[in-house]
């Protein structure tokens, strides 16, 4: 018998969403594959949170289908989401908790017994180059030292595809550039499937697949050089900029 496929990490088929009766995503289809670093760029109100929302279930959608690694999201919730790790736009760690405190809550939640929890937080933490903090109240780190800790949590559970919403917003380019760093090599090293949204464009790198997303639309899907010689532009701004400025 042939061995079974892998399945994509993030499968997003014909998904259409309204908010009362305003269209906000029009027959939106792409896939990730395992180990894939993705970045959804889209100006302010493209969609991208909205997208974001369906994925996670915050929200529902009748039209279109969602799978993540293959178990897709209305018919089997549970198995969905037990592979999807989240950082939010907004900060979500409680700023009077320790690391420790923070990240042993979210692995009890994920069901994780305590010694599995407290394996995975050292090696997750290492992995974002924060073992040292682990005592630390998070009120006391800094930005970009918080959101290295909200990824670090959204991985306890070892999930297959990890959503992250312009998790560098307020973050110092120094800063940027290490969180940029360390998720792509959780691409590279552990396989896991990165859906990073955006709305700048110097967080695109050359080796990322690029989805552009404009009005409710994807506009362009694939690694940059074809993306951007598609367009018929010399660089991913000249394309960023041609096709989504104006067009409807
Ligand atoms: N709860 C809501 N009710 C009604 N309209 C909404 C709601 N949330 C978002 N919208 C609208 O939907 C569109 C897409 O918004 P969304 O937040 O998904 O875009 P975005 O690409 O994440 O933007 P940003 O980069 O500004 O966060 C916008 O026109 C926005 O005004």
């Amino acid at each position: 018998m042939p061995a079974s496929p892998t399945p994509s990490a993030l499968c997003v088929e014909g998904l259409t969403f309204s908010y009362s009766g305003k269209p906000v995503l029009e027959d939106v289809s792409f896939k990730i594959e395992p180990g894939e670093f993705t970045v959804l760029l889209g100006p302010n109100g493209a969609g991208k949170t909205t997208l974001f929302s369906l994925i996670t279930r915050l929200y529902d959608s009748r039209v279109g289908k969602i799978s993540i690694n293959g178990a897709e999201v209305r018919a089997a919730p549970g198995a969905a989401l037990s592979r999807l790790g989240v950082v939010f736009q907004q900060p979500t760690l409680d700023l009077d908790l320790t690391v420790r405190q923070n990240l042993l809550y979210h692995a009890a939640l994920h069901g994780l017994s305590r010694r599995t929890a407290a394996e995975r937080m050292e090696e997750k933490l290492l992995r974002v180059g924060m073992q040292d903090q682990v005592r630390a109240r998070v009120r006391q780190l800094s930005g970009g030292q918080r959101r290295r800790i909200e990824i670090a949590r959204a991985l306890l559970h070892e999930p297959a595809l990890l959503l992250l919403d312009e998790p560098t917003v307020g973050l110092d380019i120094a800063s940027r550039r290490v969180l940029v760093d360390h998720t792509h090599s959780l691409c590279e090293e552990q396989g896991v499937a990165v859906l990073w949204a955006t709305h700048l464009i110097d967080e695109v790198e050359d080796r990322d697949t690029v989805i552009i997303l404009h009005r409710g639309k994807i506009r362009a899907h694939g690694d940059v050089a074809t993306v951007t010689a598609a367009a018929g532009s010399a660089s991913l701004g000249g394309t960023f900029q041609a096709l989504t400025e104006g067009r409807q």
